[in-house]
């Protein structure tokens, strides 16, 4: 059967609407550029997370309505990547993140701005914070809780001291696999990975080579690393660092739980402009009397404003002393949630704003 001439049909047709799509993709960037010139005229930031979401929103419910042939859940990632490149034709955005490479605080970045912006490694979440105060990162990204492991206390410690704001957030689906050079489990003598990846592996660790080493290293990055050139040595950690070390995956998904996942922050220097699903984060204090916790939240309560998540951590500053991370819906522009906040401001010896950002999508 001759389906050379059926195939070339169809092909030739493909090729030319990828030329139609690659005329459009220049005219949007060349809209983008002006975009650009506009906010540096009247110094706008460039990168505007609400807007990016809304281009989201409104091509993933166009799509839906025209019968998604092309799988909706591929549009966000697709234009995710046409706006990155776009952006990058008004400014080369610089964001830093804790590294090394293949991190999941890596991956969680590309997800969040897509690959053309510079993404730096760094080696601790205080540099992250760093980068961003001696202006060498416009943002940053942190990990700040884990569904398994729970919150990462020196993120939020560091939000408190920082003069920063968290300016987006990105959930991930934490998947790790076992890797190394060798693919034979049975010659496996240690094992490297981060002490986080290592108790969510524990259970299927034990089980299965209950002889090897466990070996505790600052990344699962590091981990693959480390098991590159070893030929009785494994990492566990992700399909993104035995892509980039070249290592075999010996067993897949081998946490414990299949529902791990992991939030991050993005941390940037401003608030972003409102995209209408909001959330605020701020952190406060309380007085030493009774009721003091639930007489701080009634400002909340007054103003019709939903509480998502609150979490108790000691202030440092006093023995017993607490502060409080909160997350409310809205965003800080919006009337009731600023009028609510003043309200709760006044009640607390200490109160600071985190951030307003667009919900993870
Ligand atoms: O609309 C803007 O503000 C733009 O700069 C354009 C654009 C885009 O490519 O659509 C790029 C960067 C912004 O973060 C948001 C959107």
């Amino acid at each position: 059967m001759d389906y050379t001439k059926e195939l070339d049909k169809l092909r030739q047709q493909i090729d030319k609407i990828d030329e139609q799509i690659l005329y459009l993709l220049n005219e949007r960037a060349k809209l983008a550029r002006e975009v650009g010139e506009v906010k540096k005229k009247y110094d706008l930031p460039i990168y505007v997370p609400s807007r990016e979401q809304k281009i989201f929103e409104r091509l993933e419910k166009i799509n839906k309505r025209i019968g998604e042939i092309f799988p909706t859940e591929f549009i966000k990632p697709v234009f995710r990547e046409i706006i990155s490149a776009c952006r990058s034709t008004e400014e080369n955005l610089k964001v830093a993140y804790l590294g090394p490479r293949a991190t999941f605080t890596h991956q969680a970045s590309i997800e969040h701005f897509g690959q053309a912006v510079e993404h730096i490694p760094v080696q601790t979440i205080k540099d992250v914070f760093e980068e961003i105060v001696k202006e060498k990162a416009d943002y940053g990204v942190v990990p700040v809780e884990n569904t398994i492991e729970g919150i990462v206390n020196y993120t939020l410690d560091l939000l408190v001291d920082y003069p920063l704001k968290i300016t987006g957030e990105v959930i991930l689906e934490i998947s790790l696999h076992l890797m190394g050079i060798n693919p034979n489990k049975n010659e496996i003598v240690r094992v490297y990975s981060h002490r986080h990846a290592l108790a969510e592996c524990r259970d299927w660790l034990m089980k299965n080579l209950p002889d090897a080493q466990l070996i505790e290293v600052e990344s699962t990055a590091k981990a693959a690393e480390m098991a590159k050139d070893d030929y009785e040595s494994a990492a566990v950690a992700s399909e993104a660092a035995a892509d980039i070390y070249g290592l075999h995956i010996i067993e897949r998904k081998i946490d414990r739980h299949t529902h791990n996942y992991t939030r991050f922050l993005i941390i940037g220097k401003d608030i972003p402009p409102p995209s209408g699903n909001d959330k605020t984060t701020f952190v406060f204090s309380l007085k030493n009397e009774v009721g003091a916790l639930y007489k701080t939240l009634e400002p909340l309560y007054k103003h019709g404003i939903n509480m998502t998540k609150i979490e108790s951590r000691p202030s440092k500053k006093e023995a017993w002393d607490y502060i409080f991370f909160t997350d409310i819906e809205g965003h800080i522009s919006e009337e009731k949630v600023k009028n609510a906040l003043n309200e709760l401001q006044k009640k607390s010896p200490f109160f600071k704003i985190l951030g307003s950002y667009p919900k993870a999508h």
